[in-house]
Parts: structure tokens; C-alpha cells; sequence
């Protein structure tokens, strides 16, 4: 998603924030970023917001909703719980449940008092009256029976416009019905409190005020409210859309400058006007606290005052709290007492104080419910007669600051970010409150909150500090600070001096100015081109190996004579259980489609792997002797071997297809192998390998067992144009290929065009970068059938055997005998079941996998 802007003005305070939404798959939630940059205080941050705040502009509409509602005689009580169906329904699209008079509102309570009052029936004596309680039913409820009766009734008419394309739908319920499995009203996901302490609300007790500002006082009081408890605002619906630029005074209301704002302020916090707290703080500092919040360092997550301690993360530098000057750098604390008036000359100065480094403290936290935040802390100061510039203005000076092209500030905060994540799953480092000893804590799962430092050292920090809870910052983000400093410096290691570099100060001390050898950053962004989902890039920190060279391609392409006769076109899903709908996964009894398979399916609900299916997947590749070999008369993978030493077939693997069903059901899903079509989604990286395998693939982010990572993609070849490929790259670099030979025991002898290989050496995904590990490897390779069940041709799909961590390699055993005479490779796996560590000889022309030359 890409980012949002805006830009407002609070209490002479300017800021710029932008956000956006990254899908954490360590920590299922949305991380919100924004950048604020206060210009008063002379402080940059970058700071995260929850995702209940984004949801205020809908308790807006909620309330309006309900509102509208209550003239019709329904409570708040009856209609949210529905609102908040159709709103799942409808993917949040307001627009689709306010038309017409919240049309489709209306029908939905309708429908659910119906089938309310049906059930309540069946529970009912017999000498039941419907009538008795006619009088106490809602207008609408009687509307609707008068519209059964009476279709020309003038009451819903005028309250229920008729919609056409409401009209043609199926009735609310059934479509509720239809995805019910998609409606868990889940408690938990109640809106959850800000500020959870009562002393967050003192400041502003008792004060009233006309000024929108006033609104985050009240958001703050509904701490502990729910969605279900918003009650409908007048005030709400009154609120302008947008605040007028200049108008009103600065000192306490918001201005919306920027047209491309995702939400304002008053939307954020806003709420009523009864309570008007004398806030003199960016919103950064207000954010809303969060029950589940654990905090790290002394404060202990209390909200002492309305203004730091309310903050998602306590433990950031509050500047404008009174022991700011503890909570800061001295010589920041300082800047941060000049005046608005503080001209240029002064600020460079004041710069040359500290040489040309403005920037003192990063801080990197993040919270159980998955917000992470980044804290940039600098000192700057303003020019006089200083306007607040467009965010445009200031990231494209920050951009041209960086002297080579493409660089984004946003994917950078925004790759700070990932990284932080996964490394988070990784780092052996234990994390305490309010030590620096890394290795005397372990850090607790879910709740404890996280806060990284990089920080100037040499800054003395006077006092108690804020900053107690600050840590060592693990080798992993550093590597990922150094990779995005890569980044930037793409051309490289060899163009531009590191010390040009400004993110030189977002490495630790210890690493900062280090003498790094050329060689160990070479960095790539993206090798995929834009040709998959996420960008894969590629990192080399270990050695001078040149770029790999091949084209990528995302699907496989027929090379020239294999023999496909399915043309690569999906077939017809005319066979497909016409009655199935909504997930198959999920069902107890199988559909008709399920019966293919004798009842079994191979993905469970999400697209992972059924546990069952994946265990004897793994377990047929545990030992050769466990795979179902069979040993074909005329050998195509020994015909196509220009090395083979002898004609004798070694043995193919019989593998365990992804059964038809799977592209033929016609679910929600469509079907299991969906999930293979679909591609990567999964944040990956090529890296140089540290153990002589020369480059490998791993995963970015913490990967679940049974989760799809990638195809084995290539040209499809026949045994034949292997063969002469193979002459071509005689002696020459390793080739990378797998043998498409599941099923070759089906046929007696096999015609050269219908043994087909993937051949990845010239054009490939980065499955070609995956390297071997012996029995214990993290993948596991399974044919896919997509377009066809002919065996011959289908697609090789790469599962995980296990959860993976972030940064680990992912590998797969190529199967390969190293007790062949002829090895394929020196075996460097670091399994402790390796077959191949006493390998002899070495050669690299061999194509991999099952039944490898
Ligand atoms: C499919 S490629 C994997 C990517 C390869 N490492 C590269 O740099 O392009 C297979 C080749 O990687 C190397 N390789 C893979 N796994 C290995 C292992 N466990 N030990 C040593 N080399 C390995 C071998 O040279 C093999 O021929």
C-alpha cells in the first residue's frame, strides 16, 4: 500500500506524517508508520500508530449508522454487532452500507430480527402470540411486515430507497450465510483502549473548548471502549471534513494541508467536545496507549502524564515533558530550548557543534500487537520566517541528498521496519528492561515490548534516562541497517565513500566507520525486476563472486520440442463440484471433488499444507531407501548426461502428486493449488553463502510449517535439448535443472520429448538458488499439477518441512547419491545426516535433483 500523507499544524507544532500498512506475518497485525517531524522542538520521528486508530474515521460512520438506525427503533446493541458483519461483507466499503439510507443496513436487521424471531418461535410454547408483542416491535420490524403485506407501503419507501444493485443481490443473510466462516465477532477484536491510565486524562478534565483538539481528550476517556460501545455523536457528524488551513488559532487546533491525507487528525482522536485538555504536544505524543502494552524501562507503561506516557510506546523521548532534558542528549536538550526565531546561522552552529552529525538517536520498539515504531531524533532548528513545507518538498530534499537515483525515503523507513521484525525472530539476543547486558535476559514471547538503540555513545545522557530501557542492537538489524546503507550506496562499495554516507550513523557505534572490504556489500534490490510479488534482492557480504547470470522468469516456459498437450492453458473446469461453495477447506464432510482424492485434502485452510500429507512427503525423501525408486530400461537422464559414466538408470523418484482435485474443485478457493499459482508471498533474499555453496536463498521472515515459498520454475526441456545443452556447458559452470520423472514408471519405455526437465541455468526464479542440504532440509519439493494431469509435465512446488526463522537458508535435498563415483558437488550441507561429506571427486555440469547425473 503505498504511502499516505499529510501535514498538520498543532499548537504552532508542524508535522508531517506519512503512513502506511505492512501485513507482519511475524506478528500477524498491521504496522502504521508515520513520520513526524516537529519543527518546534527540532525533533524528527517516525512513530506508529495501532490499527484502532485508523479505525476511528469508521466509528464516525458507526455512529452515524446507528444513529440513523435508533429513528427507526433500532438500538445500538442490535444494529453494531450486524454493522460490523457487513462491514466484513462488504470489505469496509461505508459507501456500499450508507447508500440508499443504510438500505442494506435496514435489510440486515431485518433479516436477523427475522430469523431471531424465528428461533424464538421454535423455542416458544405453541400458545405463543405473535401479536402480544406486536405493539413493543420496532417500526422497521413492522415495516417490514407491512412491506410483505403491503409492498406499497409509503413508510419504506421513504426510509429504504430501492437499490438496483442491492436488489439483485442475494438477501443479506444468505450472503452472510454464504461466509459465515469469514464472521468470527471476536471479542479481542474489539477497538481497544488508548490510554488506558485515568491520569492520561486529568490534564484535560473539567475544560472545554470548541477546538477540535478536544476531541482526543474524550478518544482517550473511551479508553476501554469497544466498537459496541461507541454510542452516536451528534458532534461526530457536525465535524467538518477538513479543517481550514490557517483558520482559528494555532495554538490548539489541527490544519490539514496536505490534500492527500488517509486520515486527519480529528479523525484520529477526535471525538467529543466535552473535555478540552490542554495538550501542547504533536500527536506522536499522544498516541493512545495500549492495554497489552508491557513496557520496558522505569515508567512501567503508567501514563504518569498526558503526554508521554500515553504514547503507544512509552518509552520514547518525550521532549516537551519537563525532565526532557534527562530524556535527551544534553546538546539536544539544548537545541530544543532555542526559539521559533533561531535563524539558519545559528542552527549551523549549533551544527558545528556536534561536526556534521545532526543525528543522535535512533530508536527502534515495537509492541506485542505488532506496532513497531521508529524513533529519529536530531536537532535542527528553523529559519526565520519559517512556512511549513509540503511533505513532497521535504522527502524529495531528503531524496536528492542521496547522490544516486531511486533512492526512497519511505522504502527505506519502510525496510527499517521489516527488518526490524525479522530480526527480531532471529536475535539470539535477550533483551531485558533496564540493562544493557544483552546476554543476562531472555526475552519473554508475546507481551514484552522491544525497544532497540543506536545511539551516540559519546552523548552523555544526564540523570535517570528514559532511555534505561535502551539495547544493544542485534547483529541482525545491524546487518540490515548496513544492507539498506547498501542500498544506497549501490553503485556501490566501490563508487561512493562510506563516509558519504548518512546512514553511517545508524550503525551501532562499534560498527560505525569500521573498514569494511569492498568485496562484502554487494547488494542488489531487486533481481526478480518486478517480475514477482515482493522484491527479492540479492546480498553478497562474503566475497567478489560475480552477479549470477540468467533471465528471470516467474513461470516456466516450454523451451521448443518439449511436448506439452496442454499448450500451458488451464484446462476446463467443467468437471468441478458445480454445488461446492465457500471453503471446501474448511467442511467436515469433503465435497464430490474431495472424493478424487478418496476424501483427503492436501492444504488445510490458508493454503497450508494438511500435516498428514506433508509428513509422508517429507518421509519419502528421508533416505534412498525410503523413496519409492524405480529404475527405468532406456535412462533419458542418462542419455541426456554427457559425464554419465555408465547407461545404468540410478533410479527415479515416484513422488506424491498434489492430487487433480486440487485444480479442478471449483471452492472459494477455486482450488489447493491456488496457493502455487498465486506465486511468492513469502519476503525472501539471495545471499552469498558463508559455507562454499556458493549463493543461496532464505527467507526474511518467520515462515509456518506447510507454507508454499516457491516453484521450482525453468525452461522446459526434453531429454534431448538437455542433452545438447549439456555438450554446449561441457566442463563449464554447474547447471541448474531438475528432472520432471514422478511418474516415468508409468510408461515402459519413454519417449525422448515426454521426459521433460526444468532447466533453470539460463532462465530461472530463484528457486535455482536454493542449495542442497542432506535429509534434513527445511524444504520439501512436491509436484503440482495446475494445468494438467498428465504426469509428465507439472509444476514443482517448494513447501516448508517445519516453521522457518528469519534469515535462515532455505534448502532442499537434491537427492543426489553421493556414493555415485561421479560426485555432483562436495557436499557442505552442516546436516548431521550428510551423505556427502566424504565425496572425492567433483564435477559441476550435473543437473540436480532425483535422479541426478
Ligand atoms: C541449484 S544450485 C544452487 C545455487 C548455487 N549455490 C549458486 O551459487 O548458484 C546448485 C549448486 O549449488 C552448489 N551447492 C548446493 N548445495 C550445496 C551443498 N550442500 N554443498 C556444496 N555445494 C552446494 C553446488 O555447486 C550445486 O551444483
Amino acid at each position: 500500500m503505498p504511502p499516505q500523507t499529510f501535514i498538520v499544524l498543532v499548537n504552532g507544532h508542524a508535522i508531517i506524517q506519512f503512513w502506511w500498512l505492512q501485513q507482519s506475518n511475524l506478528l500477524l497485525n498491521h504496522l502504521i508508520l508515520y513520520q513526524c517531524i516537529d519543527y518546534t522542538s527540532q525533533e524528527v520521528s517516525l512513530c506508529s500508530i495501532s490499527t484502532e486508530q485508523l479505525m476511528a474515521p469508521a466509528k464516525t460512520k458507526i455512529a452515524k449508522a446507528c444513529k440513523a438506525m435508533k429513528k427507526l427503533g433500532y438500538s445500538g446493541e442490535t444494529v453494531k454487532p450486524i454493522l460490523t458483519n457487513l462491514l466484513k461483507l462488504y470489505g469496509n466499503k461505508w459507501k456500499l452500507i450508507e447508500e440508499g439510507n443504510y438500505r442494506v443496513l435496514v435489510e440486515a436487521v431485518l433479516d436477523s430480527e427475522e430469523q431471531k424471531a424465528q428461533s424464538d418461535k421454535s423455542e416458544q410454547p405453541d400458545d405463543w402470540s405473535e401479536d402480544e408483542d406486536e405493539d413493543n416491535e420496532p417500526l422497521l420490524k413492522r415495516s417490514k411486515r407491512n412491506r410483505h403485506e403491503n409492498p406499497s407501503s409509503p413508510l419504506l419507501h421513504s426510509s429504504i430507497p430501492s437499490s438496483s444493485n442491492v436488489e439483485n443481490q442475494p438477501p443479506i443473510s444468505q450472503r452472510m450465510a454464504e461466509t459465515a466462516y469469514d464472521y468470527h465477532l471476536d471479542k479481542d477484536a474489539k477497538l481497544k483502549a488508548p490510554c488506558s491510565s485515568k491520569s492520561c486524562h486529568e490534564k484535560g478534565k473539567g475544560k472545554t473548548s470548541s477546538s477540535p483538539l478536544s476531541y482526543r481528550a474524550v478518544e482517550q476517556k473511551k479508553e476501554s471502549k469497544s466498537l459496541y460501545d461507541l454510542e452516536s455523536d451528534e458532534s461526530n457528524s457536525s465535524l467538518p471534513s477538513a479543517l481550514p488551513e490557517n483558520g482559528g488559532d494555532d495554538s490548539d487546533s489541527f490544519h490539514v494541508v496536505s490534500e492527500k491525507r488517509l486520515i486527519t487528525c480529528k479523525d484520529l482522536v477526535l471525538h467529543s467536545e466535552d473535555e478540552f485538555p490542554d495538550y501542547d504536544v504533536p500527536p506522536d505524543l499522544i498516541l493512545p496507549d495500549s492495554p497489552k502494552l508491557l513496557t520496558l524501562g522505569s515508567s512501567g507503561g503508567k501514563c504518569s502524564n498526558a503526554k508521554a506516557n500515553c504514547s503507544m510506546f512509552p518509552e520514547v523521548v518525550d521532549l516537551d515533558s519537563e525532565d526532557t532534558s534527562r530524556s535527551l542528549p544534553k546538546n539536544a536538550s539544548s537545541v530544543g530550548n532555542q526559539s521559533e526565531s533561531t535563524n539558519y546561522e545559528q542552527s549551523k552552529a549549533e551544527k558545528n557543534v556536534t561536526g556534521d552529525r545532526d543525528f543522535m538517536k535512533l530508536d527502534i520498539a515495537s509492541s506485542s500487537k505488532g506496532e513497531v515504531k521508529i524513533t529519529l531524533i536530531f536537532k535542527s532548528s528553523l529559519r526565520s520566517g519559517f512556512k511549513v513545507p509540503s511533505l513532497e518538498e521535504v522527502l524529495k530534499q531528503v531524496e536528492d541528498t542521496i547522490p544516486q537515483t531511486g533512492f526512497s525515503m519511505q522504502r527505506l523507513m519502510n525496510d527499517v521496519c521489516e527488518c526490524f521484525l525479522a530480526a527480531g525472530t532471529t536475535s539470539t539476543h535477550t533483551v531485558s528492561g533496564n540493562s544493557k547486558d544483552s546476554n543476562s535476559h531472555t526475552v519473554s514471547d508475546v507481551g514484552l515490548d522491544r525497544q532497540l538503540s543506536l545511539y551516540d555513545e559519546s552523548i552523555n545522557i544526564d540523570g535517570p534516562s528514559k532511555f534505561d530501557g535502551v539495547l544493544e542492537v542485534s547483529p541482525e538489524i545491524s546487518r540490515c541497517l548496513r544492507s539498506m546503507e547498501l542500498e544506497l550506496s549501490r553503485e556501490g562499495c566501490n563508487g561512493m565513500g562510506r563516509k558519504d554516507l548518512e546512514l553511517n550513523n545508524l550503525l551501532p557505534s562499534s560498527s560505525r566507520n569500521m573498514t569494511v572490504p569492498e568485496h562484502q556489500c554487494h547488494y542488489i534490490k531487486d533481481i526478480t525486476k518486478g517480475h514477482e510479488f515482493h522484491e527479492i534482492s540479492l546480498i553478497n557480504e562474503i566475497n567478489n563472486e560475480p552477479d549470477p547470470t540468467f533471465g528471470y522468469i516467474s513461470k516456466n516456459v516450454v523451451y521448443q520440442n518439449a511436448y506439452l498437450k496442454f499448450l500451458l492453458a488451464r484446462i476446463s473446469e467443467e468437471k468441478c463440484c458445480s454445488k461446492c461453495f465457500g471453503d471446501c477447506l474448511s467442511l467436515e464432510i469433503p465435497c464430490a471433488c474431495a472424493s478424487e482424492t478418496g476424501g483427503e485434502f492436501a492444504y488445510a485452510p490458508g493454503g497450508f499444507l494438511m500435516e498428514k500429507f506433508l509428513e509422508s512427503c517429507i518421509s519419502m525423501n528421508h533416505s534412498a531407501q525410503e523413496r519409492n525408486l524405480f529404475y527405468c530400461q532406456d535412462c533419458p537422464l542418462k542419455k541426456s548426461n554427457v559425464n554419465s559414466l555408465s547407461d545404468t538408470c540410478e533410479g527415479h523418484v515416484v513422488r506424491k502428486f498434489i492430487k487433480e482435485c486440487w485444480y479442478k474443485c471449483g471452492c472459494s478457493m477455486k482450488c489447493g493449488n491456488r496457493v502455487v499459482q498465486q506465486g511468492i508471498r513469502v519476503k525472501l533474499q539471495v545471499f552469498m553463502t558463508p559455507d562454499q555453496k556458493g549463493w543461496g536463498l532464505r527467507t526474511l521472515e518467520v515462515v509456518p510449517k506447510g507454507a508454499f515459498i516457491c516453484e521450482y520454475v525453468g525452461e522446459v526441456v526434453t531429454t534431448t535439448e538437455l542433452f545438447e545443452r549439456n555438450v554446449q556447458n561441457y566442463g563449464g559452470k554447474h547447471t541448474h535443472g531438475v528432472v520432471l520423472d514422478a511418474d516415468w514408471k508409468s510408461e515402459v519405455i519413454l519417449k525422448d520429448e515426454k521426459a521433460l526437465f526444468l532447466d533453470a541455468t539460463g532462465y530461472g526464479n530463484i528457486a535455482r538458488f536454493i542449495n542442497h542440504r542432506c535429509v534434513d532440509a527445511n524444504l520439501v519439493e512436491i509436484p503440482v499439477q495446475v494445468e494438467t494431469t498428465d504426469h509428465h509435465y507439472y509444476h514443482l512446488a517448494f513447501f516448508t518441512t517445519r516453521k522457518i526463522n528469519a534469515f535462515e537458508e532455505l534448502t532442499w535435498d537434491y537427492g543426489i547419491d553421493f556414493n555415485d563415483p561421479v560426485k555432483a558437488f562436495e557436499c557442505h550441507c552442516g546436516s548431521n545426516f550428510c551423505r556427502g561429506r566424504k565425496s572425492v571427486k567433483r564435477i559441476r555440469t550435473s543437473p540436480l535433483a532425483y535422479g541426478s547425473l
